[in-house]
């Protein structure tokens, strides 16, 4: 084993996504059991005017610029621009490792594995099933390794958290071929519903015992419907598409659509591809951005009505889980929209008064933990930490907790 591992040292978490890259340094002590973040930052708005920005535990800044000017080339100059500027910001400790977000693993990663040339090898043929992310994850991995070389580097999987589900949650109505092949559905944003089940257990272990639905609404989002803290069904799918509207992605459609747009508007794959990662969505319907904070603050009717169908979306996708779980116990709003928006978490909630959910618009205005009114079902508002989870996964496939 590496003699590193028995002793304190720095992890570094990258979380790349497709328009922005997240990182976390932790420092990792007693053998493990004791993981803490120093400084977190991230890159966001790339391919349009990249902006970085880090801020130490406290919430002080430690750095804000903006990158726009070296955002040229795609992800890779700015990973090593980052990774450069940690270089010299690390704590006076050996960097044990680093955990990566991989949104894809495919049918053969349910579990974090350690980076080898063959793994990521296996990385990069799941491009085509995540094409917003996967390129980004596996660029991350390569310039990591081009500037810390034999740095041990843990993929942690975004698919991985729902390969529990049942057959009937994880199949479609395609020939059996097809899904022994692969075409099935997968699931994503499962770090996140790993890392708000144990915060449910260890905040209310009643409730994480129970039936309860997450609602991860970001700029991807999605929702989970977790049994005594396992995913049971989730509404993406094969690929990052499926489900609700998202703020570029179209989220559910009919097929039917895209033989059309194939046959009589002449579409490729390419075409289809960046319609419907890129252009759709909130963007899409409202014409105006794919921010829900913009959207928010517009008077104009088609920003309201992308807003209308994403609280629409999302609220019947609560009752489906509802109905895949047996019932409902709980609801947990999380990610960027589900954790800051208080408007949306009420519109999605004006539709559940059958499951017997009524919020308190002042605890829902005030973005408290616990939001529901007297007599309804438990609602919450959990942020969510992928970084901290893919640590957490990181140190316990190095072993480190059992080092000392
Ligand atoms: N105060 C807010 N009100 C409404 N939406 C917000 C607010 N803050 C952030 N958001 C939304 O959250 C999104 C980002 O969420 P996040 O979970 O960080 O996304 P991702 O990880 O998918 O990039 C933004 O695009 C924005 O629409
Ligand atoms: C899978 C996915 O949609 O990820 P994100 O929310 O980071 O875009
Ligand atoms: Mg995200």
């Amino acid at each position: 084993m590496d003699p590193r591992l028995s002793h304190d040292g720095a992890l570094l978490v990258l979380n790349s996504g497709s328009s922005s890259i997240k990182f976390t340094v932790f420092q990792v002590a007693d053998a493990g059991k004791d993981i803490s973040p120093l400084f977190s930052g991230q890159v966001t708005g790339i391919g349009t005017a990249a902006e970085f920005s880090v801020k130490d535990v406290s919430g002080v800044s430690l750095a804000r610029e903006s990158w726009a000017e070296r955002d040229t080339g795609g992800v890779a100059p700015l990973l090593r621009d980052l990774i450069a500027w940690i270089r010299t910001r690390l704590p006076d400790l050996p960097l044990l490792a680093a955990g990566h977000r991989v949104v894809h693993g495919g049918a053969g990663f349910h579990h974090p594995v350690r980076v080898t040339n063959r793994v990521l090898d296996e990385l990069e043929s799941l491009i085509p099933l995540a094409p917003l992310h996967q390129p980004q994850n596996v660029s991350a991995i390569r310039v990591l390794a081009e500037s810390f070389d034999g740095l041990p580097q843990i993929a942690c999987f975004d698919t991985a958290f729902h390969h529990s589900q049942p057959f009937v949650a994880k199949t479609y109505g395609l020939p059996r071929q097809l899904s022994e092949k692969g075409v099935q559905r997968y699931g994503f944003h499962g770090l996140s519903y790993e890392f708000i089940a144990q915060r449910l257990r260890e905040t209310v272990p009643e409730v994480a015992e129970g039936r309860v639905v997450v609602a991860h609404l970001g700029n991807g989002s999605s929702l989970c419907g977790l049994k005594d803290g396992r995913s049971i069904d989730t509404t993406m799918g094969f690929s990052a598409l499926e489900g609700v509207p998202m703020g570029t992605r179209s989220g559910s459609l009919d097929p039917g659509i895209l033989i059309y747009l194939m046959r009589e508007m002449g579409m490729d794959a390419d075409a289809l591809e960046h319609l419907l990662y890129q252009e759709s969505g909130l963007l899409g319907v409202s014409g105006i951005s794919n921010d829900m904070r913009v959207l928010l603050e517009s008077d104009r009717p088609e920003a309201k009505e992308a807003v209308d169908l994403f609280c629409y979306h999302v609220a019947k996708e609560i009752g489906g889980l509802s109905c895949a779980l047996g019932g409902l116990d709980a609801l947990v709003f999380t990610a960027g929209i589900g954790e800051h928006s208080a408007p949306v978490r009420s519109r999605v909630c004006s539709y559940l008064r059958f499951l017997g959910i009524t919020l308190d618009e002042d605890a829902n205005d005030r973005g408290d933990t616990a939001i529901a009114a007297d007599g309804s079902l438990p609602v919450y508002i959990i942020p969510t930490n992928e970084e901290f989870m893919i640590a957490r996964h990181a140190v316990d496939l190095m072993n480190l907790r059992n080092a000392a």
